[in-house]
């Protein structure tokens, strides 16, 4: 008989903070952590490897159904592996981003991802990052987040943090960029980006992490009723 896991989901447009929220709050918990994000990128990327034709949901449905990919925690970050190669840096740069939008806009992709995002969900608990946790992936979770910030803000984030990383980036470009993304998640047939309709929406425009990061922790404490899940 399998027992069942709490489940915090995180839901929001790219560059709220979702995934920085999210470690912190697996972390804090000590429980599992799912970036959904990186599974519509590693998608991408794989069929970008393969020469598959991002538009054709029939080439796209088995390379999702068998996608050899492994998510490895190291400490704070996480490894992920395609096909036994190490592609944690390429999933992150905006083209893979925009790719894995438009594949994820492909109802009988998004459905032949579903279960592997569920399997994510055991003991102790999960803490799940993405567009549609809270409405379709894990509609029973028990605690919703739906982390916002204005487009502006998210740009200059993300500016910031590539800037970091030693990349020459334009704010303008970035921004656009940004907005076609969230127009294509707001607007797909299946699984939109919205708030599930007993999310906590939070907008982080003018708040730090820590924050947001107290806040959504007070949520939780309130929703679970019980401080001893926390982890010293
Ligand atoms: N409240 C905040 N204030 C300032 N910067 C923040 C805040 N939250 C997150 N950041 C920074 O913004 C950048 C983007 O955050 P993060 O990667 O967590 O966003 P995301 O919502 O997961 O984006 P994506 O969906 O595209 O993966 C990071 O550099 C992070 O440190
Ligand atoms: N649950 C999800 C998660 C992500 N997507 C799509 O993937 C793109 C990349 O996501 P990041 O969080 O890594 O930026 C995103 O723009 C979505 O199109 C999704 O559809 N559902």
């Amino acid at each position: 008989m399998s027992t069942h896991a709490p489940v915090i989901t995180v839901d929001g447009p790219s560059g709220a903070g979702k995934g920085t929220l999210c470690m912190l709050l697996a972390e804090k918990l000590g429980w599992n952590l799912l970036d959904s994000g990186a599974i519509y990128r590693v998608l991408a990327l794989a069929a970008i490897h393969h020469g598959v034709d991002i538009a054709s949901e029939d080439a796209l449905v088995p390379l999702a159904a068998h996608l050899d990919v492994q998510f490895i925690a190291e400490g704070e970050l996480v490894k992920v592996i395609l096909e036994g190669e190490d592609v944690s840096n390429t999933l992150r740069t905006e083209d893979v981003g925009n790719t894995a939008s438009k594949v994820a806009a492909l109802p009988r992709v998004r459905e032949a991802l579903l279960r592997r995002q569920r399997a994510f969900s055991h003991a102790p608990g999960l803490v799940a990052d993405g567009r549609d946790m809270g409405t379709v992936v894990f509609p029973s979770a028990e605690v919703k987040f739906f982390l916002d910030a204005s487009a502006e803000e998210r740009a200059n984030r993300r500016m910031n943090q590539l800037q970091q990383k030693g990349l020459d980036v334009n704010f303008d470009s970035l921004l656009s960029e940004i907005q076609e993304r969230d127009d294509r998640d707001r607007n797909r047939s299946v699984a939109p980006l919205r708030p599930a309709g007993d999310a906590l929406v939070l907008d982080s425009t003018d708040m730090s992490i820590e924050q947001v990061t107290a806040q959504a922790l007070a949520y939780i404490e309130q929703k679970l009723d019980t401080k001893s899940l926390f982890a010293e």
